[in-house]
């Protein structure tokens, strides 16, 4: 309780300015995105009162770009001169891997996290599996929002800050030729949004506060990564990215020229379209010639092609023709950018246009970090009356996180609506 009036005191008195962290958490299935606030326009006062911990942590993240074993900023993405609640600062992007999660929270606490009261927004699953650990370890609560809420949150608030945040592909038919563009995504809805992580969730967006998910598949990006580590023997992300960059799917797949000996024009399939994905492994001497590198790109391009056509099945029943694409997934992956692109654009004779989005994998953390101050502060009202109601001995984080979860979610989230 003593921390909850502290911190409840602070928020009154705009106090957290100075003594809060600034940090939005995504935990997903394989990478956790930390969005980090640090304000520029610190007054002389301010930086007097600001805790020489606080002062250490805004150096220590700022000034490196690599931290522990598997800890990176991605610096290329850093926003500057932006405006959070009256504040001016940089946001920074860093990603750990969620198996690195108990080596993180060691570095936090040797860097005196554990020392200070702090309330971290976190989402993503993570946020429910770490939540134990983050209270025994570094002594954080987790304030925790739903992922898909703060994904198109983050979204939204990326697009204005970023005139250049949006991009789309043009000659998209011509995947050799196909260059990016800035797309203006000022009047955004609707839309679909195909969120590729570990695994995929497909949203239909009508507004701010408004959408449902539409569908999902478990075929994501932890399929793409988990079979290119046991066809190639690759182990990591950029490694597997690598090899499918220099092979060659058609030694892998049957097209549809291997079995019709060309195109099959009555239903406009041409020659070189993927007919069956792996289609040729069963046959010996071309599994023994082919390559780490073709297994990678067959991988790639099969888990791609099949969520570009879940997308647009979706945008298709939503009657909608922008197909947003975020998602880990996409990151240093043009391969599959362009191959979505083209999907959209192809079969859907040029109906569908597919978007991308900068800060890819980041939205669901920018999300969160904007959540922090207004319905933490509200929620905080609301855990103190209950609490003084009931007089229940629930944790502080347990209280308002479930406060906070009952009252964003206006939409209705259809998870029953899977595909796999
Ligand atoms: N450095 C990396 N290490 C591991 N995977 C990476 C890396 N960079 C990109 N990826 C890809 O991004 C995917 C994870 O994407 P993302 O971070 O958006 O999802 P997640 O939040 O971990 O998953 P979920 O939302 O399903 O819980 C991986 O499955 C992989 O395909
Ligand atoms: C479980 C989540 C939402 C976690 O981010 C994601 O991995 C996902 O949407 N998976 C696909 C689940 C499905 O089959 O619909």
């Amino acid at each position: 309780m003593q921390d909850e009036k502290m911190l409840r005191s602070q928020l009154a008195k705009g106090k957290h300015l100075k003594t809060m962290p600034w940090f939005g958490m995504d935990i997903g299935g394989t990478l956790t995105k930390l969005v980090y606030f640090e304000p520029k326009d610190i007054t002389p006062d301010e930086q007097d009162q600001e805790a020489e911990i606080l002062r250490n942590i805004r150096r220590y993240l700022t000034k490196n770009s690599a931290y522990g074993k598997t800890g990176h900023r991605d610096t290329h993405l850093q926003m500057d001169n932006v405006e959070i609640r009256k504040r001016r600062g940089s946001l920074h992007f860093i990603r750990f891997q969620t198996t690195d999660m108990s080596n993180f929270l060691l570095l936090a606490k040797q860097k005196g996290m554990a020392e200070l009261v702090t309330t971290v927004c976190a989402t993503g699953g993570g946020a429910f599996k770490f939540e134990n650990e983050f209270r025994q370890q570094v002594n954080m609560k987790l304030a925790k929002f739903d992922e898909l809420d703060t994904l198109i949150k983050g979204i939204l608030f990326a697009e204005v800050q970023n005139p250049t945040e949006c991009y789309f592909y043009e000659n998209a038919r011509d995947i050799m030729k196909s260059e990016k563009r800035a797309f203006d995504f000022s009047k955004p809805y609707p839309f679909i949004l195909v969120n590729v992580g570990s695994g995929v969730s497909i949203l239909a967006v009508y507004g701010p506060d408004n959408y449902k998910r539409v569908s999902g598949t478990s075929l994501g990006g932890g399929t793409f990564l988990g079979l290119c580590c046991l066809l190639t023997g690759c182990n990591s992300f950029e490694e597997a990215i690598q090899l499918a960059t220099k092979g060659d799917n058609r030694k892998v797949d049957k097209l549809v020229r291997d079995i019709y000996g060309g195109d099959y024009d009555r239903f406009g399939l041409t020659g070189d379209l993927v007919a069956s994905s792996f289609g040729q492994m069963h046959i010996k001497d071309k599994r023994s010639s082919v390559s780490r590198e073709d297994l990678a790109n067959a991988t790639l391009v099969t888990i791609t092609n099949n969520i570009g056509s879940i997308a647009r099945m979706c945008a298709l029943n939503e009657k909608m023709d922008k197909v947003v694409f975020v998602g880990n997934f996409l990151r240093v992956n043009p391969i599959s950018m362009k191959l979505l692109a083209y999907a959209m654009e192809f079969w859907s004779n040029g109906t569908l246009k597919a978007l991308f989005l900068e800060h890819e994998g980041y939205f669901g953390a920018l999300g969160c970090l904007l959540q922090f101050n207004g319905e933490i502060a509200a929620a905080l009202n609301e855990t103190a009356e209950t609490s003084q109601q009931t007089q229940k001995s629930e944790t502080t984080a347990d209280t308002f996180s479930n406060t906070i979860n009952s009252t964003t979610s206006p939409h209705s989230n259809n998870t029953n609506n899977s595909d796999s």
